[in-house]
């Protein structure tokens, strides 16, 4: 397929999902706990007491994973939350606590305002994705190229199953999960 195809595709696919994630505030209501209570528990098979945890705060109508940020704490994880620098950076990961202040970034993210530090597992957060591991973002290739930069580390998509779609069209860059996790159950690529 040529390049340029592939562009229009993923942003055909991405404002699809766009539109269907802001009709789903009902189901977002119904079900974010599942999907919290799945991620919790790879986490607790995957990580050690003390792992930094990297999550993220919600952007527009994304899953609400704030809930998640306490139980982790109380779990005794460490929790980051990424900074999003300018395009072209991979992302930088922030410690936050529940008491931390949280400041303003790019494209109306939030980070919390403390030092850098290096997560030992990623969330990563999801527009769309594939049974093989092929994920869609907001475009800003952030993830792919944070997770390149962090080679080999511990990572999983999140998402509602209802993101799934049969084929993400994918690019040289673009970054295979080895896990997804969605409110129904936890996909092992
Ligand atoms: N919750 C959350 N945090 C995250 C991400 C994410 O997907 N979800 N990111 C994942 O990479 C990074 C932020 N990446 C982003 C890249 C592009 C746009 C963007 O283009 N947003 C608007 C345009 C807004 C504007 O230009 O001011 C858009 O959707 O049209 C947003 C976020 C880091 N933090
Ligand atoms: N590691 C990389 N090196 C150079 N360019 C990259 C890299 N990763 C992605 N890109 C480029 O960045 C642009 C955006 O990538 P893509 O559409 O995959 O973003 P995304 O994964 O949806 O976004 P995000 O990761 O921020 O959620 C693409 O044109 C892609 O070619």
């Amino acid at each position: 397929m040529l390049m340029i195809d592939i562009l229009q595709e993923k942003c055909d696919l991405r404002n699809r999902l766009k539109l269907l994630r802001s009709q789903s505030d009902q189901y977002h209501k119904q079900y974010t706990s599942f999907l919290i209570q799945n991620i919790v528990e790879f986490i607790h098979n995957s990580c050690a007491t003390k792992d930094v945890i990297a999550c993220f705060w919600p952007l527009d109508n994304e899953a609400d994973l704030r809930p998640l940020l306490h139980q982790l704490i109380q779990c005794n994880y460490q929790v980051a939350l990424p900074k999003t620098p300018t395009k072209g950076n991979p992302l930088s990961f922030h410690l936050w606590s529940p008491t931390v202040t949280m400041q303003e970034g790019r494209y109306k993210t939030m980070h919390p305002n403390t030092d850098i530090i290096e997560p030992n597992f990623i969330l990563v957060p999801l527009m769309a994705f594939d049974r093989c591991g092929n994920r869609l973002g907001y475009g800003g290739g952030y993830y792919d190229r944070t997770l390149q930069q962090f080679s080999g580390i511990n990572c999983a998509g999140v998402a509602f199953s209802y993101q799934e779609v049969t084929q993400v069209p994918t690019e040289r860059f673009d970054f295979g999960l080895p896990v997804i996790i969605t409110e129904q159950e936890i996909i092992y690529i």
